[in-house]
């Protein structure tokens, strides 16, 4: 279980995000939506453990934040909006580069299953020469090596066609309804927080949000 409690992040005077409250189980997804520079990615970084928060706790199965980030990190897949993989690699290049840094050891086959569970059978391609697609799956297979239990995207999709959306959001509703792993995702698109999530997290009031969340059939909590 993740338990976010009264989260409060400022950045010198300026109040980014004011006492954020929720759980997630196993198995659920969370849509984080709102405008930009609402505070969606700081929530994503703080979950992240890549930022602190100036009040309030964060605790993963129990486990503190701040006393056990170690064990907490292991835990943790964090996806962000900017690619990192390397362009002169192949996908098996990349995938056994990042499995070296990772704390788990996989074999060639297991990196390469993670790979194909999301449809990129790309194994001995070059990346320079995959599609936007194709190299957003890379970016996600890298941080879900370490078999995370708790998988963070920050806007995963965007810019790519439907049918990779498709197979993305199909991965990861296996990931969470089979597997039990806990999702927070960023999106700007609303027919796929729609399709994908259980729970919607609305950062910033912004009216036009707010009501634009009333139309769709969720739980949603605005802060
Ligand atoms: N390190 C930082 N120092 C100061 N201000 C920051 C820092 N990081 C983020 N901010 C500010 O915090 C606010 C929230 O930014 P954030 O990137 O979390 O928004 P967002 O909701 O993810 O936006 P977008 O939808 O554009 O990605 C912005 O005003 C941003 O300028």
């Amino acid at each position: 279980m993740l338990k976010v409690s009264q989260i409060t992040k400022r950045y010198r005077k300026k109040t980014v995000l004011e006492n954020i409250d929720f759980t997630l189980q196993s198995g659920d997804i969370v849509g984080l939506v709102g405008e930009n520079g609402a505070g969606k990615s700081t929530l994503l970084k703080i979950l992240a453990t890549l930022e602190k928060p100036t009040v309030g706790t964060v605790t993963l199965h129990d486990k503190s934040y701040i006393k056990d980030r170690r064990e907490i990190r292991k835990q943790i897949g964090f996806v962000p909006q900017d690619i990192a993989i390397w362009e002169e690699f192949t996908v098996a290049e990349n995938m056994r580069y990042f499995e070296k840094l990772s704390w788990k050891n996989k074999t060639d086959t297991q990196l390469q299953k993670i790979c194909t569970d999301m449809n990129l059978f790309e194994w001995n391609t070059p990346v320079k020469v995959l599609s936007g697609g194709m190299k957003r799956k890379l970016n996600m297979a890298i941080s879900f090596i370490h078999d995370p239990s708790l998988l963070l995207l920050d806007e995963p999709t965007v810019g790519i066609d439907l049918k990779s959306k498709k197979e993305i959001n199909q991965y990861l509703l296996h990931q969470a309804k089979h597997l039990g792993k806990m999702i927070i995702y960023t999106s700007h698109d609303m027919d796929e927080i729609v399709h994908l999530c259980d729970r919607v997290i609305c950062i910033g009031k912004d009216p036009f949000y707010v009501e634009l969340l009333k139309e769709i059939k969720k739980e949603i909590i605005v802060f």
